[in-house]
């Protein structure tokens, strides 16, 4: 079948992600226009040096300085440059125009995406950012259209690749943080600057959009509470390995009576966890919902080919529905939640601590968590590996997070204590 109409694609970054969209759109443009009804014509790439090498094999008249008379005759155009500027100022450009946009910038969207729907919106454009979370994962169309009609309670997952890879390197060979990081970032993992990874903020822009799109609201990367994996030590891993559990950054966004909570940090997971299973630069997303119960999504969170199917997705959506002239609404109604601080949520602890070895040490540490209303799961001890003392580990029962940091620094001040040598949240037990 020949499609009738054409489209004018402009492409925006032919780095990791942008040069597969590229080579997919003029590989598979005979398929690429039956699925959607128009010819996709790629009428430009725009980079900043037009003769560097590429690992993809592109024709060198595509390629563009100009990014802005591309986007300028463009009916869609993909933003996989990254970054919010210029990246944004391009986006509103194409909007403003009514040109749809795709994009994989989850830090630009995390920022601004209720503006940029706004505009989109106002301008009758579609703004689509499945690429932007979890990588090929299927997960915001299924949140935002197929769980239309449920309330969704929690979202919980591993949603940053890179991080996945270090924990599961440093899991499964106790290999050193920086040599595993630099593994991931050669695979193209990584984000430009993988402190974004390796701080959290990657995935605390993720959690933000999940929560957006699964709350109908709009929650921004600066109100998640965000810890990344920089502090994780090959000590921790090694003894949650012992202890039966494995270290994953999870992004956490939930629902309760009481309001809203968005969070990303390293926890804890017992062995048997669906989630511990999840290795190297794969993604999991737990979704729960009133009506559907829990579901489970799972597959490549990063990578180049494996975004480039994701952004794919939207570009064959979008062609559809200007192929159709349909117009589409873009998200969900934005109500007002009450967004609660970190210290309210409940979480369970893993507590690491180096003691004196003599009598009435537990019962001193117990008192204190008791005083503190912070019950205790369980408690094991063994020698210090320099045999100086012990090292008691302690799993707390769910509890107040204020409460547990003020039970962990009192603990901390004891005499019997010497330091605390890690302290964790546990979760999916
Ligand atoms: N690599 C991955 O696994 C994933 C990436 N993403 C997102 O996709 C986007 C692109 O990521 P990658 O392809 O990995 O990044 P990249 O760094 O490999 O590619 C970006 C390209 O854009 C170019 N660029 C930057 N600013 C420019 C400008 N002003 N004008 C022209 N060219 C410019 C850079 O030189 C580079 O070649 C980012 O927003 C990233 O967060 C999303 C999901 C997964
Ligand atoms: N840097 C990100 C890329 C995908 O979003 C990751 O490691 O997950
Ligand atoms: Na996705």
């Amino acid at each position: 079948m020949t499609a009738e109409k054409s489209l004018k694609v402009a492409l925006l970054g032919c780095g990791t992600v942008g040069a597969q969209v590229a080579r997919i759109l003029l590989e598979d443009a005979a398929a690429l226009a039956d699925r959607s009804g128009a010819a996709l014509e790629l009428t430009g790439i725009a980079v900043r040096n037009t003769a560097s090498e590429r690992d993809v094999q592109l024709p060198a008249e595509l390629f563009t300085t100009d990014a802005n008379s591309l986007i300028d005759q463009a009916d869609v155009v993909i933003e996989l440059l990254g970054g919010l500027h210029p990246a944004g100022d391009y986006i509103a450009r194409a909007l403003k125009r009514g040109a749809s946009v795709i994009t994989g910038n989850k830090a630009l969207i995390a920022a601004q995406g209720a503006q940029l729907n706004q505009l989109a919106a106002e301008h009758g454009a579609q703004l689509r950012y499945e690429a932007a979370v979890a990588g090929a994962i299927p997960i915001l169309r299924p949140i935002a259209d197929s769980l239309a009609g449920d309330h969704i309670t929690k979202v919980m997952g591993i949603v940053n690749g890179t991080t996945n890879f270090i924990l599961d390197a440093m899991d499964s060979t106790g290999a050193a943080f920086d040599d595993v990081l630099a593994q991931a970032q050669a695979l193209g993992y990584a984000e430009a600057d993988p402190t974004a990874d390796v701080g959290g903020h990657d995935a605390a822009a993720k959690a933000a959009i999940l929560a957006s799109l699964a709350f109908h609201t709009t929650v921004s990367s600066d109100q998640v509470h965000t810890e990344g994996i920089t502090e994780v030590s090959a000590q921790d891993v090694a003894a949650a390995a012992e202890a039966g559990y494995v270290i994953k950054l999870l992004a956490i966004a939930e629902h309760a009576e009481a309001g809203v909570s968005v969070r990303v940090y390293p926890s804890l997971i017992k062995r048997s966890h669906p989630l511990a299973s999840v290795r190297g630069a794969f993604n999991a997303v737990f979704v729960e919902a009133e009506n559907a119960g829990d579901l489970m999504f799972y597959g490549a969170g990063a990578g180049g080919n494996p975004t480039a199917s994701a952004v794919m997705g939207d570009v064959v959506a979008v062609a559809r529905q200007l192929a159709a002239g349909a117009g589409l609404p873009n998200g969900s109604a934005d109500q007002p939640v009450n967004l609660l601080d970190f210290e309210q949520i409940t979480t369970s602890y893993w507590i690491g601590l180096s003691v004196k070895d003599q009598p009435g040490v537990l019962a001193s540490i117990a008192a204190v968590f008791g005083e503190h209303g912070v019950s205790i799961e369980s408690m094991s001890q063994h020698s210090d590996a320099d045999g100086e003392g012990s090292a008691l580990r302690i799993l707390t029962h769910r509890g107040a997070e204020a409460a547990l940091r003020t039970t962990v620094d009192a603990v901390a001040a004891l005499d019997a204590v010497h330091s605390v040598t890690s302290v964790m949240r546990v979760e999916g037990n």
